[in-house]
């Protein structure tokens, strides 16, 4: 029979859905955003056919509508023959995807207090595709697995170690599924052994999150406890004195409130008062609006900052890698990082870097650099879809 994979990643407000078959083609993809809400919509990427969804269409609602449409237009057979869900927090409990069962269900919904704006919805997912594709292997592939190899030293705070004992505070990661895709591709680019590939990976998209990975393995992360921590995003915070917390408290906000603006208002949004979406902010600071090339600045700095402390954990370093959205696209905020990193040896070719290493096979240091710096296309879906192949192989 031939293989059809279902990828499913179900966002706070959006659904993602793409389908591969048995070569690791993708046959199709699709996306509804703002559901939830009055001005839901669908579409099936590259199509201008309209996917109809009920008003205020929930995950499960547009699940069904997309997957019908996938099947009118012929995109799929009746039913998958596999299906891989995105989940972000596996807590301590997955180092790898599992099959999917109602234990597995349990210790996501158990680790939803330490993700909440993404487990949850993970879970929903879930249930839409196994009620309506009850007989089908479901995989779940965790953002936190790749970061299981972290040792203490990197994945503790330092916290009274009760803390970590009685409440599993520690750090975790994320976009894990990223970073590793990332830590093969450059091997194969650079015709290395990924067990001997060595590299820092910059996952630069609305979340934003960077990883040393040492001979194959993630060893340091910028994201924690939550996504949270570390690097400038679209809409969060990144690091910031947890002492604000009190001090916000003295001016009479709220913790409900603090978390809020931390995660949705912050950011790129929050210093430039405008937007998160970085492609807007670069013509905003040309057309001469400070505050938004005060926000790329803080942004490249921070991220500058980050590649210094990765270098902490490795003891040789193959490759400085950029992806995400920002990372792929964005050859000002490449440019930017790699001026504050001239000490540590890191310099790029500025018309590689215009290019986006795109006639350069993904190079874009310059050859006085010390250390190689790559472009790659991150694809976490087909790593998702790889990973529901072969456990479903074995259903
Ligand atoms: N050509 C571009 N120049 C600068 N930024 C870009 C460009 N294309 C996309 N981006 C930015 O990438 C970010 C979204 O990244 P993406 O990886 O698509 O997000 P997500 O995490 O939602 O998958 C946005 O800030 C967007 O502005
Ligand atoms: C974990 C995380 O930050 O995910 P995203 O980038 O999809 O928001
Ligand atoms: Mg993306």
């Amino acid at each position: 029979m031939k293989q059809s994979i279902l990828v499913v990643n179900c966002g706070s407000s959006s659904l993602k859905l793409a389908l591969f078959d048995e070569n690791e083609e993708k046959l199709v993809s699709a996306i509804a955003e703002r559901l939830n809400e009055q001005e839901a919509f669908a579409r099936i990427n590259g199509d201008d056919r309209i996917v109809e969804l009920p008003a205020r269409a929930n995950h499960k609602q547009a699940l069904i509508a997309l997957v019908s449409a996938f099947r009118e237009h012929q995109f799929m057979p009746a039913a998958p023959t596999s299906i891989g869900h995105r989940v972000v927090h596996g807590g301590e409990a997955f180092r790898e995807a599992v099959l999917i069962n109602n234990d597995v269900m349990e210790i996501i919904n158990d680790c939803a207090g330490l993700a909440p704006l993404h487990n949850p919805v993970n879970l929903a997912g879930i249930k839409a595709t196994r009620e309506q594709f009850p007989e089908i292997p479901q995989v779940a592939v965790f953002d936190t697995a790749y970061h299981q190899t972290l040792a203490p030293h990197a994945y503790l705070y330092a916290l009274p170690e009760s803390y970590y004992r009685d409440w599993s505070v520690r750090r975790y990661g994320f976009h894990g599924t990223s970073h590793f895709f990332m830590a093969n591709e450059t091997a194969r680019l650079l015709g290395k052994a990924l067990a001997t590939t060595s590299i820092i990976s910059a996952h630069l998209g609305n979340g934003c999150s960077i990883t040393a990975i040492k001979n194959g393995s993630s060893v340091d992360t910028s994201m924690g406890l939550t996504p949270l921590e570390g690097l400038v995003m679209g809409t969060r915070s990144g690091d910031i004195d947890p002492g604000l917390f009190d001090y916000l408290s003295s001016r009479g906000m709220q913790l409900a409130e603090v978390h809020k603006e931390l995660n949705q208002n912050s950011g790129l949004l929050g210093i430039s008062g405008k937007t998160n979406d970085m492609r807007t902010l670069c013509e905003l600071a040309d057309q001469g609006h400070e505050p938004s090339a005060l926000a790329i600045e803080i942004f490249s700095f921070r991220l500058a900052k980050y590649v210094g402390a990765m270098m902490a954990s490795l003891n040789h370093l193959d490759a400085l890698v950029f992806t995400g959205g920002i990372g792929e696209n964005s050859s000002r905020v490449r440019q930017k990082t790699a001026g504050h990193l001239k000490l540590l040896g890191f310099d790029l070719d500025a018309d590689k870097n215009e290019h986006n290493g795109r006639h350069s096979g993904g190079r874009i240091e310059d050859a006085s650099s010390r250390f190689p710096i790559l472009v790659i296309s991150t694809n976490e879906e087909l790593v998702i879809a790889r990973e529901a192949a072969r456990l479903a192989a074995s259903f």
